[in-house]
């Protein structure tokens, strides 16, 4: 159905502007829509398979034909904002009866990547080499095809597999080590078998378990595990005193609290400065094998990053601690002093076989190099194409040229797709072929399902998150289980809205351990704190928050307390006494109690203008410049503007604020109960994983590719673009039936523009 009536008035879908479906959306599940022919309540469909339509509430009830309407319009002002004066300024008051009227933008239908090369089937001959364990493994139901058979079978020297995505790498890597240890009677203490996550080395064992002739016994033996994991134990052999557990500092927390020690010295602020992010600059260094001597800062951050790398490492020094880190670099250093042992490591390993090689880094890498000297019977697997851990210190010229540095190495690679449908193989295939830096390849998909790759053009964050929600409670209707969906995006910012939707919808989900809540971000926080302050000025936590943002320090806060007893104030007039020894910063904190008491009788969104405008938080978020972040504080406010325009006011506001929080608590609790669940999660995060049916997020300039690409891009450098395209080839190549990307009309209220990648 077209057309519904709200109290007296008739909508009519074509007369509606894109921007208006969400607050439609919201009217029918309050149930303040009706049927224009019988009467009955409806609601809005806003979905992707489907242009929006109205139905009725009530299951089994047939959609009335409502004759149509030639209204405009102007009958209809759901989400006109009425504006009032205060401070000299105009400010947006409630949503309804204005005149003023909004850009008609039309609703554009989903559409379909076209122009895909037709599938063809490719005939695989299963078994291609005499052995009579592989015999075994077809009768026990593992066949290989003929590349990854190659792949499995050549066992001495250097040897890079360049595994496609979907191509089985798991399957060659299994396959590869029981037939070393089978066939071959390799001992199996003598290989060892590195692979990204340990939970990815407990899979493969697993795996390896369940193939004919494996037993624990055998599979026990073999050297398997992280980097990390297999370094230490080595450490811990050698230098058991210096490698202490109990001196390992294991938590983010205990870094970053001695960050903040050096940080004071040199004056940073201790709730302002990004910490974390320069926790993961110094890993980068380390892990680059870059020390503090050695480099020279380029710009602001750099610097304060450099002066803390510096104390970070004296602390270790002085204290005997260690990090994470250290255990890479100090093995390194061992047997770079000690070459009698490293001989007997050299010794002791003949075979060595490296998972996802794209993402390793220097000091990884100089350690295989180190080890493999003798033997040079390296087989590294991996896909140029999924590198995308560049920020962390991986550096994906390492399998780029894995042939220099291996001279005589054998390339073999998987180029069939074993997990998603054709369309997908082919849309990412094309997507990824643009990158300049890559071996050259073109996976091929082994089925098709005839569903094609679909783009949708929400209006903005809140219209996508309806229409994927939407979107999947119409498959689980039509037999899909929750799990079988993932939500992928850039970056953990961009979740909010579909979070908050999921939230309020009764699908089961899960979010990353580590996911915070978008209102726990440092500067969202430091914004809503100035809300909170305006409904209860007698609180002293949302001063603290606000503090840094006045570019005053937290120790002030001890003089307000004491201010709000003397004078016998409130918070918000303490403000007025603060003493600054700058007349001009005193002069604006006498004008602030008035304008922060006004924000609680105004709507978030103008409250939030006036927070950024008139007290001068865009200010602030500009001085603090660039911290190396790459989410932004001005992408931060926009995301709060555009969270915030569906409240008509600030308790209201507030209110779903802490419970959403609450919300991204008890759903990481949740999570472990839940084991069919949608999968809300980080590109980065999903990279090895597979989902029937992949929603991506923002697919869009700025968001994917990044701003910050965009800029390098600028400035001439075109690697973290390339890396950018990596991302969403992961993302899209985790899909196996069906692929749906979001192309957002609007992005934090600017218009977005789809994402260069996508531009076949
Ligand atoms: N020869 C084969 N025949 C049939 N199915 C296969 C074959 N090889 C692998 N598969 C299946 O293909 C799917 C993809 O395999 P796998 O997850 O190992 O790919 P991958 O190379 O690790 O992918 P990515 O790098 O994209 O994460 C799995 O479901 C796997 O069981």
């Amino acid at each position: 159905m077209q057309a519904a009536k709200i109290k007296n008035e008739i909508i009519n879908l074509t007369n509606i502007s894109a921007e208006q479906l969400q607050e439609l959306y919201v009217q029918g599940k309050r149930g303040e829509l009706s049927c224009p022919s019988c009467g009955l309540p409806v609601k809005l469909l806003l979905g992707i398979s489907h242009p929006p339509h109205f139905s009725h509430v009530s299951p089994g009830i047939a959609d009335c034909s409502v004759p149509a309407l030639d209204v405009t319009i102007e009958q209809y002002n759901p989400i006109l904002i009425d504006y009032k004066e205060e401070n000299g300024f105009k400010i947006p008051k409630s949503r309804t009866i204005t005149k003023e009227q909004p850009a008609h933008v039309p609703f554009k239908r989903s559409t379909s990547i076209t122009g895909n090369p037709e599938f063809t089937k490719v005939k695989q001959s299963p078994l291609l080499i005499e052995d009579p364990y592989f015999d075994k493994l077809y009768n026990h139901g593992v066949s290989l095809d003929k590349e990854q058979t190659a792949a499995a079978t050549t066992i001495d020297g250097p040897l890079l597999v360049l595994s496609g995505a979907g191509s089985g790498k798991t399957r060659v890597l299994t396959v590869r080590t029981a037939y070393m240890l089978t066939a071959k009677n390799i001992n199996p203490k003598s290989i060892m078998l590195v692979t990204f996550t340990a939970k990815a080395a407990k899979e493969m064992k697993e795996r390896l378990l369940s193939y004919p002739e494996m037993t624990p016994m055998l599979v026990n033996q073999l050297v398997t595990g992280t980097f990390h994991s297999i370094f230490y134990k080595i450490l811990l052999f050698h230098e058991p005193d210096k490698w202490r557990r109990d001196l390992l500092m294991k938590w983010e927390w205990e870094r970053t609290r001695i960050l903040k020690i050096a940080g004071k010295e040199i004056g940073l602020d201790e709730k302002d400065f990004a910490y974390d992010q320069a926790l993961q600059q110094i890993g980068l260094w380390k892990n680059s094998l870059l020390f503090p001597n050695e480099i020279k800062a380029k710009d602001e951050w750099e610097t304060s990053c450099l002066s803390l790398y510096k104390s970070y490492e004296e602390y270790k020094l002085q204290t005997g601690s260690y990090d994470f880190d250290d255990m890479l670099i100090g093995c390194y250093s061992f047997f770079r002093n000690n070459p009698d042992v490293l001989a007997k490591y050299q010794k002791r390993f003949d075979y060595f076989l490296i998972d996802e090689f794209q993402d390793i880094n220097k000091v990884q890498y100089e350690l295989i190099q180190f080890l493999s000297a003798r033997t040079k019977n390296v087989c590294v697997v991996g896909d140029d194409d999924q590198a995308i851990y560049a920020f962390r210190g991986s550096d994906p010229s390492f399998i780029l040229h894995f042939e220099r540095d291996f001279p005589g190495a054998t390339v073999i690679k998987l180029t069939e797709n074993y997990r998603s449908s054709h369309e997908i193989v082919a849309s990412a295939n094309r997507m990824i072929k643009k990158n300049q830096n890559r071996h050259p390849k073109t996976m091929k998909a082994q089925y098709n399902n005839g569903n094609p790759t679909l783009f949708f053009y929400p209006y903005d964050e809140e219209t996508e998150a309806t229409m994927i929600v939407h979107d999947i409670q119409e498959r689980i209707t039509e037999g899909a289980n929750p799990s079988d969906f993932a939500i992928l995006y850039r970056t953990h910012a961009m979740s909010r809205a579909i979070f908050e939707r999921l939230a309020t919808s009764n699908l089961p989900f899960i979010i990353e351990k580590d996911a915070d809540s978008f209102y726990e971000r440092r500067i969202v926080k430091s914004m809503l704190a100035y809300l909170r302050l305006s409904s209860h000025p007698e609180e002293a936590n949302p001063v603290g928050d606000v503090l840094s943002s006045l570019f005053l320090k937290q120790s002030v806060l001890q003089d307000m307390k004491a201010q709000t007893i003397l004078q016998d104030c409130d918070f918000i007039e303490a403000l007025a006494f603060v003493k600054t020894a700058h007349p001009f910063q005193e002069r604006k904190l006498k004008s602030l109690p008035k304008i922060i008491r006004s924000l609680k009788g105004m709507t978030p969104a103008a409250a939030l203008l006036v927070i950024e405008k008139e007290i001068g938080f865009a200010d602030f978020v500009k001085k603090r410049g660039n911290e190396g972040n790459i989410e932004k504080g001005s992408d931060d406010i926009r995301d709060l503007k555009v969270a915030a325009k569906r409240f008509h006011s600030v308790p209201e506001f507030l209110e779903h604020v802490d419970h959403m929080t609450a919300m991204v608590h008890e759903v990481k609790q949740l999570a472990k109960h839940f084991h069919d669940a949608v999968q809300l999660t980080t590109i980065h995060r999903s990279k090895g994983l597979e989902y029937k049916y992949v929603y991506v997020l923002g697919a869009v300039d700025g968001s994917l590719p990044h701003d910050f690409a965009l800029e390098s891009h600028r400035q001439g450098d075109t690697e973290p673009l390339e890396e950018e395209r990596r991302l969403l080839y992961v993302a899209m190549t985790r899909a196996k039936d069906g692929l749906f990307l979001s192309i957002p009309q609007t992005r934090r209220g600017k218009t977005a523009y789809p994402s260069r990648f996508l531009r076949f």
